[in-house]
């Protein structure tokens, strides 16, 4: 199906004190992010809280130089082996093009330094860790507001260590090179999926490429502009409000000449089970449990298994009631 651009509901995050909930315009703005995210799954979130400038620093000061270091430098972002989706991604089947590092506890400073000291040994790496750990730190209060919304939104009380405690966060910087000479105009770089995690918050610098499926299969274009961020949730959240989130599909097209850079912050489920809060099963107001509790290191793994890659829907696969 073809790709429109610009349906994408947009929030002004721009009246919301992320560190004082309830205040200001924080309840307008909740109210439009559960529509959102039960309609959409995703909204395009203008957020000057991550300003323009410092945006541009991030991707011009930091994310490219690390994308132009050799190959084996970027090869020690690793995790070991039962983590292989948490470091340096390139090279890979099925992702032409494409290459990423990802920082591991993003948002906080000695994370960003110990990541730094990795990829640039030896090197006075102050102004990189400055830029990359306040554009992670900027991204995870948006993220931390939003999360909270759905919680009050969907009636769940919130105890705040438990919440915070339940979460870490994965920042991961992502590289897709422009169509090559005997590729098509524009070419699919990252396949359809739905995110696994919680809530993906997903910045675009300058080079479109992100896609969004509508619920009716249109795939929708979203523009980059320098003062908004995509907020999209996963399968983790969808399932934890059982069913009442929509987890979008969502694809990376590369058209043009230039090469796009995102940088994105995952909020990734810490405990092992996700289940549903008892408040969000009602068998006779028409929400029966739709999920079987799982395990969300085990789904993960479902979801890069030749048996996960048959179904389209991968939670109701693996845990559909
Ligand atoms: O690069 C992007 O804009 C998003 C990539 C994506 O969907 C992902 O890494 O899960
Ligand atoms: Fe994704």
């Amino acid at each position: 199906m073809g790709t429109e651009a610009g349906e994408l509901p947009r929030i002004d995050f721009s009246g919301v004190d992320t560190s004082a909930p309830g205040t200001g315009r924080w309840d307008a703005v909740s109210a439009e992010v559960m529509d959102a995210l039960a309609t959409f799954g995703c909204f395009d979130a203008h957020y000057p809280a991550l300003a323009p400038a410092q945006r541009a620093a991030l991707f011009d000061g930091a994310v490219r130089p690390l994308f132009a270091l050799p190959a084996d430098a970027k090869r020690r972002n690793h995790y070991g082996p039962s983590k292989p989706l948490h470091g340096y991604l390139g090279g890979l089947p099925g992702l032409h093009a494409y290459e990423s590092l990802a920082v591991v506890d993003g948002p906080e400073p000695g994370a960003v330094q110990a990541f730094a000291d990795l990829m640039f040994p030896a090197a006075d790496n102050a102004a990189f860790c400055e830029i990359v750990h306040g554009a992670a730190a900027r991204m995870a209060e948006l993220e931390w507001a939003v999360r909270r919304m759905v919680r009050e939104g969907l009636g769940v009380a919130v105890d705040e260590a438990e919440a915070q405690s339940a979460l870490w966060h994965l920042f991961r910087m992502s590289e897709y090179g422009a169509p090559t000479a005997d590729e098509r105009a524009t070419e699919v770089r990252f396949r359809s999926h739905q995110d696994t995690n919680w809530l993906s918050v997903v910045c675009q610098h300058e080079v479109e490429g992100l896609e969004m499926q509508a619920r009716d299969g249109r795939w929708v274009l979203v523009r980059p502009s320098p003062a908004s961020l995509v907020v999209m949730a996963g399968n983790a959240l969808r399932a934890w409000s059982n069913d009442r989130v929509h987890a979008p599909f969502h694809r990376i097209s590369v058209g043009g000449d230039a090469t796009r850079y995102s940088a994105i912050l995952f909020s990734v489920p810490g405990g092992p089970t996700i289940r549903a809060p008892d408040e969000l099963v009602d068998e006779a107001g028409g929400h029966p449990r739709r999920f079987r509790d799982y395990d969300y290191d085990e789904f993960v793994r479902f979801c890069v298994s030749e048996e996960g890659a048959r179904h389209e829907d991968k939670l109701k696969a693996y845990c559909g009631v």
